[in-house]
């Protein structure tokens, strides 16, 4: 019993409870948060202020069932909370967050958590759902059942907060007389204890919460589950290109406006060109593709938010086991549509090292968002856009078509890792469904904005320095009178010799020459294209013409085929190489996962040109 100044709170507690949604209402963050479990992997920390004017530390950590971690991102819980993390301290007092909706399960690893006799608060959180579902809990009877003060909250609605700080400013004085020695309890007692616990605080239950059974019913039935599914995403791809035409006519408006305006107010030289060749048809073209990207996210948030992810994730189970996988590895595989990078650092949650080597190794066949523009200048310059059915539109099915290609390619692979490298038996899968919601509009337009500002920073910052290094070396040295800027430069050098090797899957000398840059991202592709087709036009007339209209005057449909194939597979981002670098220790496996992507994403090129030139396309 002393009033020891707090100065580091850590939340703990099962996955999905809420640790999330509160460390972001109680700090101000913009942490992650999704309804499944698994989402948080790594510890974040933030400031938290005090009613009595002090502040305090906050730490998010990954979800966890209890102390004895099953998975890296659950050892780091066991660190941060035993104070075992390097360079930290243990904790002055713990958050431990449970959802009141789930209370027996969440109260297993609450009474561990309490019986370590460190100042605790417990935050009963999705109250709002609980009292939903027709459940009453007496906040009062659980503290004392627990010997700890218990806050009822909605982390989504802010609601109980100022109680919560408030109990949590006054946890450094607790009277820890008052709890139950637990600590020697083993799993099975704990669950008993757990039970009884829940039951004497539960003070009204309803029946069963029908409308979700029915739904789960229907969306997780063993056929007309996967049915749905790829229905859904089937309209996401059609929405990606039918909704956005309208906003990128805006964008593509504003930038020839400006493009317009910098051409008449400088005079011609170097600083105009850079303008117009590097930043405004370069990186313009990229940033172009915004609203498709934000489309595209939208449906993710929304299914995540939901809680239908979580069923995808369960329905795919079956599916991921017949290759060797478990269900485990969805979410993070799902997190690689995104991008590869927090989809294999979401791997962490996967307790098997080999699932988890697997999944890394498999994450980067996912399309992430950054394929995107590159898809999608392709498929709208060679794609007619004709309904091939009613609201079916071609070009939304070609892009789906990629999506696939990649999954399949993503599941022949690990099949084959799993008979070789990765030999083993495949784990099993437990993942609790969470509940059903309607999406917070809140949330998903932070996620939105969250999504749109990662794209805009990327068009800002490494876009534009991959298109403007390619930019300086296609403009130098200046070419003589009647020689062509591209064969002059440096980089046209370098194209040539990058065409040696490409030639034979159909890759002209602008393709050798993007690939290069785009390894810093692969939206630099679609810059590098336009950049250098900038640069190469010879006269006003060919300046004024579009990246669309460049590539389809000089493109054939066979090269554009075989250009897109290499995309499915082809490691082109850095990033990526480096984190897998870092979450398998050591440079093998990223190696491994190069090597192997570019000799898919050659023979798959090389195949699709030599079989579109074979059909006479
Ligand atoms: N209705 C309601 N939803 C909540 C509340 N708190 C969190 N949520 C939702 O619950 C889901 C899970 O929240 P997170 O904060 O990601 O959970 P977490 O405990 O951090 O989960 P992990 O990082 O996976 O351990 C999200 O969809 C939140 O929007 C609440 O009090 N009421
Ligand atoms: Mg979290």
């Amino acid at each position: 019993m002393s009033d020891t100044q707090l100065r580091k709170v850590a939340l703990v507690g099962n996955p999905n409870a809420g640790k999330s949604a509160l460390f972001n209402a109680l700090t101000g963050a913009r942490q992650k948060i999704a309804n499944y479990p698994g989402v948080t992997v790594e510890r974040k920390a933030g400031r938290m202020a005090l009613p009595g004017g002090g502040a305090v530390e906050l730490v998010d950590l990954p979800g966890s069932y209890s102390l004895d971690p099953s998975s890296p991102d659950e050892e780091v819980t066991r660190q941060v909370v035993q104070g075992e993390f390097p360079g930290e301290d243990a904790p002055d007092a713990l958050v431990v967050v449970v959802d009141a909706a789930n209370l027996e399960q969440h109260l297993v690893f609450a009474q561990e958590l309490v019986a370590l006799g460190r100042p605790t608060v417990v935050a009963l959180n999705m109250i709002d759902l609980a009292e939903r579902d027709g459940l009453m809990i007496d906040a009062g009877a659980l503290s004392d059942a627990l010997g700890v003060p218990v806050v009822p909250t909605v982390a989504v609605r802010r609601r109980g907060l100022d109680e919560l700080t408030k109990a949590i400013e006054g946890a450094g004085s607790q009277d820890f007389g008052q709890r139950h020695a637990v600590a020697e309890l083993t799993m099975t007692e704990r669950r008993l204890a757990a039970r009884n616990i829940a039951k004497g605080a539960i003070i009204s239950e309803s029946g069963e919460h029908r409308l979700h059974a029915s739904l789960d019913k229907v969306l997780l039935h063993p056929w007309l589950g996967p049915v749905i599914l790829f229905g859904l995403l089937f309209v996401v791809f059609q929405a990606v290109f039918a909704w956005a035409d309208p906003f990128i006519g805006l964008i593509e408006g504003a930038i020839e406006g400006v493009s317009a305006g910098v051409e008449a107010s400088l005079a011609e030289g170097f600083v105009r060109e850079f303008l117009v060749q590097g930043v405004l048809a370069g990186v313009g073209s990229v940033v172009v593709f915004l609203p498709q990207i934000i489309i595209l996210f939208a449906f993710i948030l929304a299914m995540e938010q939901s809680g239908y992810m979580a069923r995808a994730a369960f329905l795919m189970d079956r599916m991921m086991a017949s290759v060797g996988l478990s269900g485990r590895s969805f979410i993070p595989l799902l997190s690689s549509f995104a991008c590869a990078i927090p989809g294999i650092m979401a791997t962490r949650s996967i307790a098997d090292p080999k699932d988890r080597l697997t999944t890394i190794l498999i994450a980067p066949l996912m399309t992430c968002s950054a394929r995107l523009p590159v898809y999608a200048i392709i498929i709208a310059a060679f794609i007619p856009n004709t309904m091939v059915a009613p609201f079916v539109g071609l070009q939304g099915l070609v892009l789906f078509g990629l999506y696939v290609f990649g999954i399949i390619g993503a599941m022949i692979v690990a099949l084959v890792l799993r008979r070789t490298v990765t030999k083993g038996a495949a784990s099993g899968f437990i993942m609790e469904l969470p509940r059903y919601q309607l999406p917070p509009i809140r949330d998903l337009l932070i996620g939105l904005w969250q999504r749109a500002w990662v794209f805009l920073r990327r068009a800002g910052t490494i876009i534009f320095a991959a298109t403007i290094a390619l930019w300086v070396l296609l403009s130098f040295p200046e070419a003589e009178p009647g020689e062509s800027q591209l064969d002059a430069s440096i980089a046209g050098q370098v194209a040539d010799g990058m065409h040696v090797v490409l030639a034979p899957i159909g890759f002209n000398r602008e393709i050798s020459l993007a690939i290069i840059p785009a390894m810093a991202a692969r939206e630099v592709a679609v810059s590098a294209l336009a950049t250098t087709y900038a640069v190469e036009a010879e006269d006003e007339e060919a300046e004024a013409e579009g990246l669309t209209e460049r590539l389809q005057a000089g493109w054939s449909l066979p090269t554009a085929l075989a250009f897109l194939a290499w995309f499915v597979f082809a490691p082109q981002c850095i990033s990526t190489i480096a984190v897998a670098r870092r979450e398998t220790n050591g440079w093998k496996w990223p190696i491994v996962m190069v090597v192997y992507l570019f000799a898919l994403a050659y023979v798959a090129a090389g195949a699709t040109y030599w079989g579109a030139t074979a059909l006479g396309l």
